[in-house]
């Protein structure tokens, strides 16, 4: 195997001196995870991929586990086989060792025979295994509108068949013989209403503790660092707060359009697809309290205070844009008003934050792909180096592409004069971590719910909390209260938004631009 050079069995150690500290259960035993929806976009381009890097790793071990592919359409096992054989990179004969642990089923998601025929097929590999732990992974890679009866079908047909089969969270027997877990895909819901029906749907067909509902920002490398940042570094525990930070900005930004999608993308907008869920998560990792542990509980209770502690929205703080050309997607009506760019502030009525504007701004078809979290530090008082005019110390978490950190701090610039400049102190991934691959999120989150760990998917009260901040906005802009405004396509997006991010107090640094360093 290729992977990352260390062996299966070190693999598993780490995996079990981490659950130890999580208090997480060592599971061993067979593994059967069930990719529904697997002849679609998703599956082929994330799941499978990330499946195979876990198995590339040795995190999955061709005796211990079979995928299973479930869908309507009529593939065969090498029909689904050759499908995503194009999306995996690896050695032609690792890469036909994982395929071969792939096996197809086709059913409908709405009735009781394809899902008899997929428990079937579980069991019969399951028995073959002997192990007597049985282990169920269900994978959504589905529209949304099927999640019910999908979860209903599961239920009724396809639960692991251990007789002790019920995890109780926290609390594992040493005896415990397997479970039975469900990953969700966003969106959930459009709005706070339908987000609570389909938890109540979802929430009488499971407990809490088997829902994994992903929002894969959440298992990006440096999202998964800011709380390592934030609460292992003495730095920045006295600055992290309104005394010190002016402007908080979180961005999103996609140097392409809607592509293809547009007709999905036009039920949703840029909020509900990008702001409610992803930047949404990364700001409560920013501005939440210290948990009282690394338990999910713990982490999951201080993210839902911190969003329950967000104002209303004031519509004169939110920009809306959509690109030209936008609606030369057949699948857009002409008179669509969906934003593809918006810019927000949210504010939190807190003892740590009050006053401090959180900017989060997403848009597509701008002038450059990435994604950072950019916290704006107050001027300097009593400045006696003028250093206003060379501009304020910024802190820039980059969460992609080229994953850095870097503080922008004002120096003197090197000579015989006594002048300042824009400097940063850099901390960039590609040259610090040179032979360290980064994995994928989806990667990192599906091996999550493998181990039983939560911390990094989204608990039913935060998606409420998360609905509940954006929904009155949405339902404004739904019905043409709030009107998006034109922008070029290649350009920073509508100007109306940096005039926005000035007037709550972000002031722009010209002049200075960070360029990612590389190597030699
Ligand atoms: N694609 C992406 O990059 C991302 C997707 N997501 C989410 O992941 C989920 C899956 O996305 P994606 O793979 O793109 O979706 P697809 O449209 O490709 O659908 C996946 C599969 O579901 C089945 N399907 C499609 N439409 C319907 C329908 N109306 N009723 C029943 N079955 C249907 C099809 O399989 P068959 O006909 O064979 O049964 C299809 O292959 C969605 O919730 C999406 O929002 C989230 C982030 C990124
Ligand atoms: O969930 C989504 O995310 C992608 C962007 O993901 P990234 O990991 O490439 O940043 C976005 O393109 C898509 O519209 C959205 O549904």
């Amino acid at each position: 195997m290729s992977g990352t050079g260390s062996s299966p069995s070190s693999r598993r150690n780490s995996f079990n001196s981490l659950s130890r500290d999580l208090e997480l259960p060592s599971e061993q035993g067979c593994l059967s995870i069930i990719v529904l929806g697997a002849s679609g976009d998703l599956a082929k381009k994330k799941t499978f991929p990330a499946l195979y890097h876990l198995f590339d790793q040795g995190f999955l071990q061709s005796g211990e586990v079979h995928i299973f592919g479930y869908a309507r359409s009529n593939l065969s096992d090498d029909g689904l086989r050759e499908r995503i054989r194009g999306y995996l990179k690896g050695a032609p004969e690792d890469l036909s060792e994982f395929l071969q642990l792939i096996k197809y089923v086709s059913g409908s998601y709405d009735n009781g025979e394809g899902f008899e025929k997929l428990n079937k097929e579980i069991s019969k590999y399951e028995e073959s295994n002997q192990s007597g732990s049985y282990r169920r992974l269900f994978y959504l890679a589905l529209p949304p509108s099927v999640y019910p009866s999908v979860c209903r079908m599961i239920r009724t047909y396809c639960m692991n068949p251990c007789k002790y089969g019920i995890d109780i969270i926290g609390l594992f027997a040493a005896s415990h013989p397997g479970w039975t877990r469900v990953i969700v895909e966003k969106p959930f819901g459009k709005d706070l209403d339908s987000a609570e029906e389909l938890s109540a749907q979802l929430g009488e067909l499971f407990e809490e503790h088997q829902l994994y509902r992903i929002d894969h920002y959440l298992g990006k490398e440096l999202v998964q660092n800011l709380l390592v940042l934030r609460f292992a570094n003495r730095l920045f525990l006295p600055l992290w707060n309104r005394d010190n930070i002016d402007n908080i900005q979180i961005v999103f930004r996609e140097d392409f359009g809607t592509e293809g999608r547009g007709g999905y993308f036009d039920q949703y907008g840029i909020i509900r697809d990008i702001i409610q869920n992803h930047l949404l998560q990364v700001f409560c990792l920013v501005a939440m309290e210290k948990p009282v542990s690394l338990k999910p509980e713990h982490i999951r209770d201080e993210k839902v205070k911190v969003l329950q502690s967000v104002n209303p929205i004031k519509c004169e703080e939110v920009v809306l844009g959509q690109y030209d050309g936008y609606k030369d997607d057949p699948t857009v009506p002409d008179d669509s008003n969906t934003p593809t760019f918006a810019s927000v502030v949210l504010r939190v009525h807190n003892e740590r934050w009050e006053g401090v504007p959180f900017i989060l701004k997403a848009g597509k078809a701008l002038n450059s792909r990435k994604a950072e979290v950019r916290v704006q530090f107050k001027d300097v008082p009593g400045d006696i180096f003028k250093c206003k005019k060379q501009g304020r110390n910024e802190f820039v978490i980059r969460l992609q592409p080229s994953e850095a950190m870097y503080m922008k701090l004002t120096v003197k610039k090197p000579g015989l004069e006594m002048a300042t400049e824009q400097s940063e102190l850099d901390l960039s991934y590609g040259m610090r971590y040179q032979n360290v691959k980064i994995p994928e999120a989806y990667e990192r989150l599906i091996l999550d719910t493998i181990r039983g760990d939560q911390q990094h998917f989204v608990r039913r009260d935060e998606l409420k909390a998360a609905w509940q901040i954006f929904t009155p906005l949405l339902h404004d802009i739904d019905a043409g209260k709030l009107k998006a405004v034109p922008y070029q396509p290649g350009s920073r997006g509508p100007k109306e938004a940096d005039e926005l991010s000035s007037k709550v107090g972000y002031v722009q640094t010209h002049g200075y631009v960070w360029i990612p360093p590389t190597l030699a």
